[in-house]
């Protein structure tokens, strides 16, 4: 993943027993100290309210670690290696007194000192006053929070407020996991590395962008979590409007933070609103009921554990979304995230305009398009459909479309992809924010993501059935089709 250790760091991990930690977070550490990445004497602290000694903490971190691990990546000394790293302590974060028991685990002269927040967001203002009144923090303290910041523009103000009384900005890291994933990140080298790529992304060169993020599973008995976010808050607030972002920002001038960031902010400045009018046919929200996925029956939303049967939480968010300044102008992105779809798929596919004059037969006009299809998971790679002349003496010239493939497993002997949470806590302990969000990138998309939640709150209509396993709503598939255009599916 990289060749240079990390100086000697100290995690306080907060909430280190609840579901992040334990599934995403410690796992990630661990395979840093299997790629030799962890500075001798860096420490981890877990802390959560949970009775239990380090020991109990560690023997049941080395089960979860099995559990979350893949059997070829588990290295049983390397476990040992790394559970030494990691003590616990019993802390209840609105008890400001407790917290003065961090300070004799500080050490400051020899180790950076990383707050990990995994714990509920309303909670980040109470730990960060409390970490402050114990002086457990410098100035080069980095703190990391978790999504989501807030569930719409005013609570999350009160969040960054509460933050940025404590911190600078340039101390914290705000986590969108997609931020951290390989393909993401390729995004910007495939786009300002190839100057191929750079001179044709325009209106002038694509006709529209689609951005689809599918997931089968469905809401993995995370009902109160979910049901008070929804799609729109838990998927197209951050990790979509992150993915537009990227692919619609302008170069920035060097790959430092906040050039990158001042790009995708000025993207999310130029969301065109989308007033009630718009919301027919801009908009589609579903909500899957009962069906089946990978061909076992599953449960609709209203049927699973924990739910209020009259929810109308959406679990599917398709959007038109235009983007008003000079390189997007009349270039549409349609964008769509749900549970419960056929398959995992995360994709961006990026229509270019036909030639001006098309000389070729006019039955097959509509070939005349080239794509690229940027797949973000699973099967990572990318696919440039061109045109060529079908082989043979009797075809004349027909054309026929192919691929350029790039399969990144096949193509490069590569290491294993790391996982997401992986490279952000790397970059984190190497103290670089360019792949964390900023308070203003938060700000916007909540400011144009409300405008929706609003229009649907002031009398929208309730979200429209899906059976688990389909596409979602076919009035997603209307909302592309009326603009004589459809959703691209790998033939
Ligand atoms: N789970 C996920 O996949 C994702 C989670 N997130 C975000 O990460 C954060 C954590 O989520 P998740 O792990 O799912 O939440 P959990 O509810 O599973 O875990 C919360 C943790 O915080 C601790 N905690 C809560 N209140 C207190 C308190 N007053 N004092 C001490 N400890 C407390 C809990 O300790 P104890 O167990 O001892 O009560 C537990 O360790 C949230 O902000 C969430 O939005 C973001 C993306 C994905
Ligand atoms: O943040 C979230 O992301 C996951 C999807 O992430 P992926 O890395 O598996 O694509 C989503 O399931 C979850 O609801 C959401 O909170």
């Amino acid at each position: 993943m990289a060749n240079k250790i990390a100086t000697r760091c100290d995690i306080m991990l907060f909430g280190a027993l609840g579901d992040l930690a334990q599934r995403k977070l410690f796992p990630a550490l661990y395979q840093l100290e299997r790629a030799g990445l962890l500075a001798d004497g860096s420490r981890i602290l877990g802390l959560a309210r949970r009775e239990l000694s380090s020991d109990e903490v560690r023997k049941e971190l080395r089960e979860r670690l099995k559990q979350y691990v893949k059997p070829e990546e588990f290295n049983p000394s390397v476990v040992e290696a790394f559970l030494q790293r990691v003590e616990y302590q019993v802390l209840d974060f609105n008890n400001e007194a407790g917290f003065g028991l961090l300070n004799s685990w500080r050490d400051e002269e020899n180790s950076e000192l990383i707050v990990y927040l995994a714990s509920p967001p309303a909670m980040y203002g109470v730990i960060a006053r409390n970490l402050r009144s114990a002086s457990c923090c410098t100035e080069k303290t980095r703190v990391v929070v978790e999504k989501p910041i807030g569930h719409d523009l005013e609570s999350s103000r009160v969040i960054n407020d509460e933050l940025g009384e404590v911190y600078k900005e340039s101390q914290l890291f705000r986590i969108d996991h997609y931020l951290g994933k390989e393909t993401v990140q390729n995004l910007i080298a495939l786009r300002f590395a190839n100057n191929l790529f750079a001179s044709q992304w325009d209106q002038n060169h694509i006709s529209h962008v689609e951005i689809t993020v599918a997931e089968s599973v469905g809401i993995e008995g995370r009902w109160g979590y979910f049901d008070k976010a929804g799609q729109i808050r838990d998927m197209i607030q951050n990790h979509m409007l992150q993915l537009l972002c990227l692919i619609a920002m302008d170069p920035p001038s060097d790959l430092s933070a906040d050039s990158i960031r001042d790009e995708k902010v000025k993207v999310l400045k130029a969301l065109r609103r989308i007033t009630p009018d718009m919301m027919e046919t801009y908009v589609v929200r579903g909500q899957y009921t009962a069906g089946t996925s990978t061909g076992k029956p599953v449960p609709g939303y209203l049927e699973e554990e924990g739910a209020n049967k009259r929810s109308e939480t959406e679990t599917f968010v398709a959007l038109k979304v235009e983007i008003d300044n000079w390189r997007w102008s009349g270039v549409p992105f349609y964008i769509r995230t749900g549970k419960r779809l056929p398959e995992k798929l995360s994709q961006i596919i990026i229509h270019f305009k036909p030639a001006p004059h098309y000389i070729f037969d006019p039955d097959q006009k509509h070939l005349a398009n080239n794509k690229l299809i940027i797949r973000l998971q699973p099967d990572e790679g990318m696919s440039l459909k061109i045109l060529t002349k079908d082989q043979g003496l009797h075809k004349g010239m027909r054309l026929r479309q192919g691929p350029l493939e790039l399969t990144f497993s096949e193509a490069f002997e590569s290491e294993r992809i790391p996982d997401a949470y992986e490279r952000l806590l790397w970059e984190i302990m190497k103290g670089n924010q360019y792949l964390f969000v900023r308070r203003d990138e938060v700000e916007h998309a909540w400011h144009w993501v409300d405008r929706i939640i609003q229009n649907w709150s002031d009398g929208g209509d309730p979200p429209k059935r899906y059976a688990a396993g389909t596409w979602g709503p076919v009035a997603s598939i209307a909302m592309i089709t009326r603009d004589g255009r459809s959703w691209y599916e790998d033939a």
